[in-house]
C-alpha cells in the first residue's frame, strides 16, 4: 500500500527538527517554562472542556481524570515542549503513537482529542500574549506552539487509524469465526433456550412461592447469548434492536404484571401477553438468522443478484484501479417502469416473478467480470468494468431494447410487457463512489421525467 506522506513518522521527525531549528532558542525556552509552570492549569482546562460535554463524559469520569489522566496530560505537555534534539523527538514520537493506540483501544473519537488540542492552543496563546513579547516574536512563538501540537496530533491520529484498522480486521476475523459455528444449530439452540426459559417461568409461577421473583429473560441463557454473542454474529440490525427492546419489555413490564395478577383469569390474560411477546421474539430471531444467511451468501434471496451491502467495496476497488491504471468503468442504474401498477394488477407474487426475470435478463446482457446489484426494490445497479462512455451507452440501449422485446410471465402463464428507464454514469475521476451513484441517479430521474423507457447519459446533462 502507498504510504501517505504526512503520516510517515520519518517525515514528521524531519518536520519537527526543522521546526525546532527555525524557532529561536529563547522563545522555545520561554514556551517550555510556561508549559512547565502552568501544566496543572492547562491539564485542568483540557479536561474541564472534555467533561463539559455528554460525549466527553461517556469516555472519561471525574475519578479517572483526577487519579490518572491529569498527570499524564501534564507529562505529555512538558515532554512536547522540552523536545530539543533527535533523541527527544524520537521518544516523543514513540509516545504520541502509544497515546494514539490507547485512544483507539478505548474508541475515543478523534474529534474529541482535536477539540481538546484546540483548547490547549488557545490557552497557550493567552499565556504567550501576557508575556509582553514583540509582535513578531509572539507570532513566531504561537506558530511553534500550534505546529508542535499539530505534529503530535498527526502522529497520534496516524497510530489511531492504523490501530483501528487492525482492530476492525481482528473483529471481522472473530465474526467469521463466530459465523463458522454451525448457524442452524445455533438457531435451534436459541429457540430451545427461549422455550426452556418460558417453561421455567410457568413452573415458578405455579409451584413456587408466588412472591419470589420470576426468572429474568435478560439473565437467562438466551439473554446472555443475545447480549454477548448475537451482535458479534449479526452486527447491529433492526431485528436485533427489536429483540433487545422486547426482552427489556418482558423483564420490566410483562413479568411484573404477570406476577401481580390478582386471580386465575388475570393470570391467563397476562400469560397470553407473555406468549405473544415470545412469539414475536421467535419471529424476529428467525428473520435475523434468515437474513444473515442471505447476506453472507452475498446474494439477494429473490433475484439472486448481489446484495447492495457489497457495493461500496466493489466501487471503491474499481475507483482505486482507475487511479492506478486509468481503466475506465461506469454504472447503469436501471429502474422498472410503473412497477407499482404491476404489483397492483398481478399481485406481489406477480411482481416478484417479473423482478426475477428482469434480473436474469440483465445478468445475461453483461460479462462475467461485471457486477449486478439489487440496489432497491425494483432498481438494479450494474457496474460495467473496463469500458468507456460509448460502450456503456451501447449496453444500456441494448438492455432497454431487450426489455421492450421480451414478454414477462406473471401468473398462470399470463404475459405482460415491462419497460425500463436507465441512468448511465461514466466514472469521471471523482474519488467518492457515492458521487458516481448520485450522477447515475440524477440521469435516471431525467429518464423517468422524460417519459420512461429510455436511457439518459449523466455526462450529457447540463
Ligand atoms: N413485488 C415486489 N414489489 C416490490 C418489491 N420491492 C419493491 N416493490 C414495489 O415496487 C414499487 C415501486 O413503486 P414506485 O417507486 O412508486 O415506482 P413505479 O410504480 O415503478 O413508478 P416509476 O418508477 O415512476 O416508473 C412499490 O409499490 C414497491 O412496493 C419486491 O421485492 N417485490
Amino acid at each position: 500500500m502507498q504510504q501517505d506522506v504526512p503520516t510517515n513518522p520519518h517525515y514528521t521527525r524531519e518536520e519537527w527538527l526543522r521546526l525546532i531549528g527555525e524557532t529561536p532558542p529563547p522563545l522555545r525556552a520561554l514556551i517550555r517554562a510556561l508549559a512547565e509552570t502552568h501544566r496543572a492549569a492547562l491539564a485542568d482546562h483540557f479536561y474541564r472542556h472534555m467533561l463539559a460535554t455528554d460525549e466527553g463524559r461517556q469516555f472519561l469520569d471525574h475519578d479517572t481524570v483526577n487519579t490518572r489522566l491529569r498527570h499524564s496530560m501534564q507529562h505529555w505537555l512538558v515532554e512536547l515542549f522540552r523536545c530539543d534534539g533527535e533523541a527527544d523527538i524520537d521518544a516523543a514520537i514513540a509516545h504520541q503513537r502509544h497515546v494514539g493506540e490507547v485512544h483507539a483501544r478505548i474508541h475515543l473519537p478523534v474529534h474529541l482529542m482535536t477539540r481538546g488540542a484546540r483548547q490547549l492552543r488557545q490557552q497557550l496563546y493567552r499565556l504567550l500574549a501576557a508575556q509582553d513579547l514583540p509582535r513578531q516574536a509572539l507570532t513566531r512563538a504561537h506558530a511553534y506552539v500550534c505546529e508542535t501540537i499539530d505534529l503530535a496530533m498527526e502522529l497520534m491520529n496516524a497510530a489511531y487509524t492504523r490501530s483501528t484498522a487492525r482492530q476492525t480486521r481482528t473483529e471481522e476475523a472473530y465474526r467469521h469465526y463466530a459465523l463458522g459455528q454451525n448457524l442452524s444449530l445455533e438457531r435451534e439452540r436459541q429457540r430451545a433456550s427461549l422455550l426452556d426459559w418460558s417453561q421455567n417461568v410457568l413452573f415458578s409461577l405455579h409451584l413456587h412461592d408466588a412472591s419470589a421473583p420470576l426468572p429474568s429473560l435478560g439473565r437467562s441463557e438466551f439473554g446472555m447469548w443475545l447480549s454477548h454473542k448475537a451482535e458479534v454474529i449479526f452486527e447491529r440490525s433492526d431485528e436485533l434492536e427489536q429483540i433487545e427492546a422486547q426482552l427489556e419489555r418482558v423483564d420490566s413490564i410483562v413479568l411484573p404484571r404477570l406476577q401481580q395478577a390478582a386471580d386465575a383469569g388475570q393470570r391467563r390474560l397476562r400469560s397470553r401477553e407473555l406468549q405473544e411477546t415470545l412469539d414475536e421474539i421467535h419471529f424476529l430471531l428467525g428473520t435475523l438468522f434468515d437474513r444473515h444467511v442471505e447476506v453472507e451468501n452475498g446474494r439477494d434471496a429473490l433475484t439472486r443478484l448481489l446484495n447492495r451491502r457489497f457495493l461500496p467495496a466493489v466501487l471503491s476497488r474499481e475507483i482505486q484501479l482507475h487511479q492506478r491504471s486509468q481503466q475506465q468503468f461506469g454504472v447503469l442504474l436501471i429502474d422498472l417502469d410503473h412497477f407499482k401498477a404491476i404489483n397492483d394488477t398481478h399481485g406481489h407474487e406477480g411482481g416478484d416473478r417479473v423482478l426475477q426475470q428482469a434480473a436474469q435478463l440483465i445478468t445475461a446482457c453483461v460479462r462475467a467480470g461485471d457486477f449486478v446489484f439489487r440496489y432497491g426494490g425494483e432498481e438494479v445497479l450494474v457496474v460495467l468494468v473496463e469500458l468507456g462512455h460509448d460502450d456503456l451507452m451501447r449496453i444500456a440501449e441494448t438492455l432497454r431494447g431487450r426489455f421492450e422485446a421480451q414478454a414477462f410471465t406473471v401468473t398462470n402463464g399470463l404475459e405482460i410487457r415491462v419497460s425500463v428507464s436507465i441512468g448511465v454514469a461514466l466514472h469521471d475521476g471523482h474519488p467518492d463512489y457515492q458521487y458516481l451513484i448520485g450522477r447515475a441517479d440524477d440521469a435516471l430521474y431525467r429518464a423517468k421525467r422524460g417519459g420512461r423507457n429510455r436511457v439518459v447519459d449523466a455526462g450529457a446533462m447540463a
